[in-house]
């Protein structure tokens, strides 16, 4: 419809620069200005990557899934806009301009309290918990992927990978896609591909550690994943070098100078 508020037209979405790259888009700043006097409000557009194994199938399952989430723990939908001659389409997402929870931990390290970051896991928590109501196993929760609305709301984003598990199944399983984030996957992830909200759960975990070394990338779980896998990474894939050390009871080391209460709640890993 025309008057629909959620069709934006090409024609007065004025690209600015780019945010960053998803799982299967680009995510750019744009100022929606159908004025043209500069007082368009500001918004991220993703833009499909056709080249990418993704295709456009999966785009609008984004697209759908993120337009009928309605939760502050969520980035908000605004809209779609068609290219002219309806060959390709963007998402259209509220921007939030302290970025990524990785961005924000690097540069706001010295105030940001245990307290802070507990209020920020119990956020991303509740919008998890508003997720599983709807069936939806997000498959891709890992800092990287959360929003910093403010200094005390964060906001889970990139809904590139999310399913919806069957009503007759506790899980969903995938045919293995490109690269995946096999350091934020809990075991049953990595060796058959199941997910469940119990493996978003663990990513949960993950994320929680990331909180706690203030995303700092010397404690990427990347890398101490290959640390402990050593660099010697022979036949066995990456993949199966971690299931192993993870069976093996390796886990992420806690972090440093973590609070001991904190530390009682990493224990019950
Ligand atoms: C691919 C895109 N990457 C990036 N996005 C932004 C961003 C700033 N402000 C934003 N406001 C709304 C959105 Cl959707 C993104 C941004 N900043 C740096 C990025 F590398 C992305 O979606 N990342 C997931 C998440 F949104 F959680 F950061």
């Amino acid at each position: 419809a025309q008057h629909d508020q959620t069709l934006f037209e090409e024609r007065h979405l004025r690209y600015i620069h780019p945010l960053g790259k998803g799982n299967f888009g680009s995510v750019e700043l744009c100022r929606y200005d159908p004025l043209g006097d500069n007082t368009g409000e500001l918004v991220a557009v993703k833009k499909l990557q056709p080249n990418k194994q993704s295709t456009l199938e999966d785009f609008k399952k984004e697209v759908k899934t993120l337009s009928i989430l309605h939760c502050d723990y969520i980035v908000k939908y605004r809209g779609v806009c068609y290219s002219t001659g309806r060959l390709s389409m963007s998402l259209v997402m509220e921007y939030l301009p302290n970025g990524s929870l990785i961005g924000y931990m690097e540069n706001n390290r010295h105030n940001v309290t245990p307290r802070r970051m507990l209020l920020f896991a119990s956020q991303i928590c509740k919008g998890m918990e508003y997720l599983q109501t709807l069936r939806y196993v997000h498959r891709d929760l890992a800092a990287r992927n959360i929003l910093v609305a403010s200094e005390s709301l964060v906001k889970i984003a990139d809904f590139g990978l999310t399913k919806v598990i069957p009503c007759d199944k506790e899980y969903y399983r995938v045919t293995q896609p490109g690269e995946s984030p096999i350091f934020w996957y809990a075991p049953e992830s990595i060796n058959e591909s199941r997910f469940s909200h119990k493996s978003d759960v663990w990513s949960f975990g993950v994320v929680l550690h990331e909180l706690f070394c203030y995303c700092d990338t010397n404690s990427n779980p990347k890398r101490l994943c290959m640390q402990e896998i050593g660099h010697n990474v022979q036949s066995p894939s990456i993949s199966m070098q971690l299931a192993n050390i993870l069976k093996n009871n390796w886990r992420l080391p806690a972090p440093p100078n973590c609070q001991p209460k904190v530390c009682s709640l990493y224990m019950i890993q």
